[in-house]
């Protein structure tokens, strides 16, 4: 689908009508590119591509896509960002030249901050849908791709941040102790959805993820490797290289069997949301617009410029 159509379906709301598409993780499986493709056959023309929040690249004799986050100050997960993420990664899964794409950031020491706070903050019930809606089109979209996703985490990655590199495949990080990673929500007064702790569980185990979502827990980079959150720690200067060659690992196997391995340890996560979508919405509206949520949720904004003066 061209891109200026996907924008228009997708509209103010952030979200492409289910009606229009196969979720990923229901499509069959893709041919790889390259000799068993018809010769002739045009390849979708999305080399690379770029809006205000993410730059994409695709190398077309690897099948890799990369793709940086560039929303300064800290990548932060607005209606538009996310809306553009979306967007990106629906671009990618219908290029049939795409097998993969690894995720990292464009700026220095951010991965993402998460959800945009000022979105969760004093706006309206229309407002608050539309954000939810576009937060869980993201999720849905990338824990739900046919492409090899890997994360490489060049930075801090708390809460929504964290909930990006928990989707995909595979997770690198630099191994700076500075930088942490984790579901925070608990610290800023507010509950992760159960589609983030499906997420976090399926990765670290019910254990850990119990604990660290209760305490709120940021873990810095080596901590995040012992508990699992991450697959690896590398020095920085080293990470994207790590990134593709991990990529190139995962693209050794036939595309067929590692995607529908893949639907397989995730469908039943993914069914949950698809499910209980509308009620996920009621249910983040109402704990939001508590007055006691929002007062919370200035109180951490406001901490955050103070810890910064
Ligand atoms: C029953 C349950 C039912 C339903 C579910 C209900 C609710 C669930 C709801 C929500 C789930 C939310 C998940 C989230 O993602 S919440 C966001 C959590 N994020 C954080 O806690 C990160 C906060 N930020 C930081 O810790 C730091 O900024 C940093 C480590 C990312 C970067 O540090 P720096 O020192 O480099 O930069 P700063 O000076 O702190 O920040 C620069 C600038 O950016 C602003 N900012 C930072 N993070 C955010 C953000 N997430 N959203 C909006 N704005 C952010 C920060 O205030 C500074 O602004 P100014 O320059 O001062 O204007």
């Amino acid at each position: 689908m061209a891109a200026a159509t996907l924008a228009r379906r997708i509209g103010r709301s952030g979200v492409l009508p289910l009606c229009c598409r196969l979720p990923a993780w229901d499509r069959a499986a893709r041919p790889p590119p390259g000799p068993a493709q018809p010769p002739g056959l045009p390849l979708a023309p999305c080399r690379s591509f770029s809006n205000n929040k993410i730059q994409v690249e695709l190398d077309e004799s690897s099948g890799v896509a990369m793709m940086k986050f560039k929303s300064p100050p800290v990548n932060s997960l607005s209606l538009e960002f996310l809306t553009e993420f979306s967007i990106s990664l629906e671009k990618l899964e219908n290029n049939k030249a795409c097998r993969g794409v690894i995720i990292t950031s464009a700026l220095p020491k951010i991965f993402s901050s998460g959800l945009d706070i000022t979105e969760m903050c004093g706006k309206s019930i229309e407002h608050y849908t539309e954000f939810w809606r576009a937060v869980q089109e993201m999720w849905l979209r990338l824990y739900g791709s046919n492409m090899v996703t890997v994360a490489a985490v060049n930075g801090s990655s708390p809460a929504g941040g964290c909930l990006v590199a928990l989707s995909c495949d595979y997770r690198i990080m630099a191994e700076n102790p500075k930088f942490s990673i984790g579901l925070n929500e608990a610290q800023l007064g507010i509950v992760a959805p159960f589609w983030f702790k499906d997420t976090f569980v399926n990765v670290v185990g019910h254990r850990i993820a119990e604990r660290s979502l209760q305490l709120g827990s940021l873990h810095p980079a080596p901590e995040a490797l012992k508990l699992g959150l991450v697959d690896e720690l590398v020095p920085e200067e080293k990470l994207m290289e790590k990134a593709a060659a991990v990529m190139a690992q995962w693209l050794a196997l036939p595309d067929h069997a590692r995607q529908l391995t893949k639907t397989m340890m995730r469908k039943a996560v993914l069914d949950r949301l698809v499910a209980h979508r509308e009620e996920d919405i009621k249910n983040f509206i109402s704990f939001v617009s508590k007055e006691s949520i929002q007062k919370s949720l200035r109180m951490y904004m406001e901490m955050l410029k103070k810890r910064k003066s």
